[in-house]
């Protein structure tokens, strides 16, 4: 249970800037996340990471010498925006180009992928780089679709010591993949966690039993046993790890491995070492050497009761990199060279250099008086959009909690009322359709994070530039529009109809309103028409088996609940019809 909160929308802003307060020395707040406050030599490669918030201590504990340069911090659960990244990255950066690296999340993949396109348009050479380490998420056979869990650390900290050894980004990047794909974790949780301002933990688990292969977002474990001992948990731990070794190690004996025995939130330090002693033992017995040992919490769920182990099967090349020193808010190891606080100049920006408020500081562009109107038709959906997701934020968050992390309504209210403050400064401004719906769409993307966030930036954004600012937008021109909403959607998402997510409710709303406009019906008939279609398509996906994103571990459990991402497209497109009806566009 989290007691402590003020506004639950808040929760993550405030503890940022607390944890900031509280880390002065070590780190700055920078718009979109922390960077350090020390300086960093010119030239040398910056590894930025980062991810939700409510993991604490990744990813902004685990911001200083040795460690990251700077983490992106989202929201409860949520990606950060690829605004954020973009401006973290920007003000880490000391020359050398950049290093993404986060866990194995679609939101995140997709924020810090667009971040990193747009750093290298702009010059600042970059990579990216995904942690995939839990062996419960996917087949071994299928690892490029783990999950990133607490083997987050031993990839982040072989990239930082790479970088602050001075190496070029190019060798940074191929020691962290290998950092990756030698690192493997397995955990089990005896309860969930419980969101600020929640009144339930996002899954329960029957008095003594335990869920095994746990996720760190809440997800529900894959299988139920019975609560173990401590040297019985040890025990499966080890034995799984063992059972799946990483290409190239052909036998644990004569091994080498750091070791991560990880508490999720809710378990007790002195518990933690009962199950160490095991684990020492068991990995001892299997002729495995440990190297520098951390038992502690690195990667939690909020109040989660759960523990994790990793092993990282190192290398000579990789054991000095995991050994070098390292000094953050929440891992200290060695001692550091000291260095001097940071300069602006040091880090190659200004902190101050946030991206400019794309509303305040974007000149907008002409319009004619039509599509002025259009764009009073644009805001008024844009207000029904938010709407229509306040009230049905809790109902949406309790459908993605069956499988997924329970903060789809938290996200899509964060992005529906950011877009329509965003759409209604535009208007003011006199910007037409088109520019309106831009500017909405970044305001989403940005505010919202998260999968979902980015989805609805890509939509928005498609209709703008269908309706533009200069004709009258008729039926056609906002059928066009929302296809080319479908085609954007699908190949940033690279998810396809029957994978259970939003595509299934957006396409046959495409299809079903270009098919209406062919007709001949009137764009609120038409839609009309398109949102039943989207509604019933919503519900069908109940019957789908997920194949894409947070949900797929947990298909099974799945089945017969409908996708939040294709409910919350079914309520936004019945809301618009509203006031489309109203208008005469
Ligand atoms: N690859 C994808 N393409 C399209 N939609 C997706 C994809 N992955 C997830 N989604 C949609 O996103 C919804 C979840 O959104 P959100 O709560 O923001 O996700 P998360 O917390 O996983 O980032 C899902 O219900 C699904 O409809
Ligand atoms: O939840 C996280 C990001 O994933 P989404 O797909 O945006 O939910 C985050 O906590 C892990 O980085």
């Amino acid at each position: 249970m989290t007691r402590l909160f003020n506004n639950p929308a808040a929760f993550a802003d405030e503890a940022l800037e607390g944890f900031a307060a509280a880390h002065r020395r070590l780190v700055r707040c920078v718009p979109g996340g922390v960077v350090r406050a020390t300086a960093t030599a010119p030239g040398q490669v910056a590894v930025v990471v980062g991810g939700g918030s409510g993991h604490y201590p990744a990813f902004s504990g685990l911001v200083g010498q040795g460690l990251a340069h700077g983490a992106a911090v989202g929201n409860v659960f949520a990606s950060p925006s690829a605004q954020q990244v973009h401006q973290v990255a920007r003000a880490a950066q000391s020359g050398g180009g950049v290093l993404l690296a986060f866990g194995n999340y679609a939101g995140d993949v997709l924020h810090f992928g667009q971040a990193a396109e747009r750093l290298t348009a702009e010059g600042v050479p970059c990579a990216t780089l995904a942690v995939t380490d839990d062996v419960s998420s996917a087949a071994a056979g299928e690892s490029q679709k783990r999950r990133g869990v607490a083997g987050d650390l031993a990839v982040f900290k072989t990239a930082a010591a790479a970088a602050e050894a001075g190496l070029p980004l190019a060798e940074v990047v191929r020691l962290a993949r290998l950092a990756n794909a030698r690192t493997r974790s397995f955990g089990i949780a005896f309860s969930g966690c419980t969101l600020p301002g929640a009144d339930a933990p996002l899954f329960t688990v029957p008095a003594g039993r335990m869920a095994v292969g746990l996720g760190i977002h809440g997800e529900p474990g894959l299988a139920e046993r019975p609560v173990p001992s401590a040297d019985e948990a040890a025990e499966l731990l080890v034995s799984t790890l063992l059972h799946e070794l990483p290409e190239g190690v052909e036998s644990p004996r004569g091994q080498r491995a750091g070791v991560i025995l990880n508490g999720l939130g809710s378990v007790r330090y002195e518990e933690l070492f009962v199950v160490y002693r095991q684990v020492a033992r068991l990995l001892a017995e299997a002729g495995v050497e440990t190297v520098d040992p951390e038992v502690g919490e690195l990667v939690t769920s909020f109040d989660m009761a759960g523990v994790s182990l990793t092993l990282f099967w190192l290398t000579d090349e990789l054991e000095p990199l995991w050994t070098a020193p390292a000094d953050a808010p929440a891992y200290r190891k060695g001692t550091v060279a000291p260095v001097a606080a940071a300069e602006p100049s040091t880090t190659g920006e200004a902190p101050e250099a946030a991206d400019p408020d794309p509303v305040e500081n974007t000149a907008v562009p002409e319009a004619s008086e039509p599509s002025r109107a259009a764009a009073r038709t644009a805001l008024a959906a844009l207000g029904a959009i938010e709407a229509t997701v306040r009230a049905h934020a809790d109902e949406l968050g309790r459908i993605d909690a069956v499988a997924g992390d329970g903060d789809h309504g938290i996200g899509m209210r964060r992005g529906s009322e950011a877009a329509h403050a965003a759409g209604r400064r535009a208007l003011e401004r006199g910007a037409g359709a088109g520019t309106l719906l831009h500017h909405a769409a970044d305001a989403w993307a940005d505010r919202a994070g998260g999968t979902s966030g980015a989805l609805w930036g890509v939509i928005l954004r498609a209709l703008g530039t269908a309706l533009g600012d200069t004709e009258r937008p008729d039926a056609h021109a906002v059928s066009v529009g929302v296809d080319a909403a479908a085609d954007g959607v699908m190949r940033l998402g690279k998810a396809e109809t029957g994978d259970k997510t939003m595509v299934d409710a957006l396409v046959p709303f495409a299809d079903a309103l270009s098919d209406a406009v062919g007709g001949g019906a009137p764009l609120a008939a038409a839609w009309d028409t398109a949102a039943t279609a989207a509604d019933a398509a919503a519900e069908a996906t109940a019957g789908l088996l997920p194949r894409l994103g947070r949900a797929r571990p947990h298909a099974e459990k799945s089945l017969g609940t409908p996708d939040a991402g294709a409910v919350s497209l079914a309520l936004i497109v019945r809301a618009v019809h509203g006031a489309l009806s109203g208008s005469t566009a």
